[in-house]
């Protein structure tokens, strides 16, 4: 099978196949050679990689990760393209189609049963209405993979590598950071991709760590309080805890800021993972305190 990507190859076989894109499924599909090998090689794929790959569409990039990996395994949710896939990636030995919704599949089954003992790395272009929910789910469920290199929207890779204090960072930063080292490999303009999308893209790396990047005793009440923090951006920390339905009194969160060594007059955006963290702790006995009390 010749290399598809190129716009007259694509707009022939999507019109051969008479494709529709759908724009609630994201599909914007690549056709352009030099962002593609940007993409793999900034996950610097080899033959002793397996690839993940989220959305193939008509198998543009699956190609190039079909060459580089020793094996693909690649998810797609539209029914439409699997006769397509069937076709561009006939030739290619080492890609396995599964035709699901990656955000209802079993990650570390996949990587278990598809994987086993493999370094295993994340690659697409990811359709941009879940970009976030998608990533996350990688990251939250702990799924074993070394690298996720994935096109999204250029405001959301800002948000992930945003540092304390900017206006981009967020409890999406917070999020990414506390799992990954984020870096943005290249920008990419809308004209290499049929259709254009409304937005401008980002080629974004995140190298997994090894281990969460602080220890906390309780990760889901760090991300309540981090979520509490940005949820009232022009508020201080003292006002955007306590209105924030954590169930903590007022006084609490004054002791708490107190053990933190954080300020209360301070805005949760300046606030770095690690205090986060350490406030995090010394909330714990008291949201501790407050669940011993509902269980009487
Ligand atoms: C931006 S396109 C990328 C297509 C192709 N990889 C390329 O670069 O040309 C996103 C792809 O993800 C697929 N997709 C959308 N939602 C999905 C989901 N929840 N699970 C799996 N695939 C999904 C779309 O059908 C589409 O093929």
């Amino acid at each position: 099978m010749e290399k598809l990507v190129s716009p007259k190859i694509t707009k022939e076989i999507v019109e051969r196949f008479g494709f529709k894109f759908s724009k609630s499924l994201g599909q914007n599909f690549l056709i352009d050679e030099n962002i593609l090998c940007k993409i793999v090689d900034g996950a610097e794929v080899s033959k002793e990689d397996g690839v993940i790959e989220i959305g193939p569409g008509i198998g543009t990039l699956t190609q190039f990760l079909a060459e580089r990996a020793g094996k693909v395994v690649a998810v797609e949710i539209d029914k439409k393209l699997i006769p397509i896939l069937g076709e561009t990636l006939k030739d290619e030995a080492n890609v396995e189609l599964i035709h699901q919704d990656v955000l209802k599949t079993d990650l570390h089954k996949l990587v278990e049963e598809k994987f086993s003992g493999q370094s295993v790395k994340v690659i697409a272009n990811l359709p941009y209405y879940v970009t976030t929910p998608i990533i996350m789910k990688f990251l939250e469920e702990k799924v074993p993979v070394s690298t996720i290199v994935v096109m999204i929207q250029k405001e959301v890779a800002d948000r992930m590598q945003a540092k304390p204090g900017t206006k981009d960072y967020g409890s999406l930063s917070v999020a990414v950071q506390y799992y990954c080292d984020p870096k943005i490999i290249t920008k990419v303009p809308r004209s290499v991709f049929i259709p254009q999308p409304n937005v401008e893209s980002t080629v974004i790396r995140l190298s997994v760590l090894k281990e969460p990047k602080v220890k906390v005793k309780d990760e889901d009440l760090m991300f309540d309080m981090v979520r509490a923090a940005f949820g009232k951006r022009r508020k201080t920390l003292l006002n955007a805890l306590t209105s924030s339905g954590l169930g903590f009194e007022k006084e609490d969160i004054k002791e708490i800021l107190k053990k933190s060594n954080i300020d209360e007059a301070r805005r949760g955006e300046t606030l770095s993972i690690e205090e986060f963290a350490e406030l995090a702790d010394c909330a714990y006995p008291y949201r501790h305190k407050e669940q011993k009390h509902f269980m009487l």
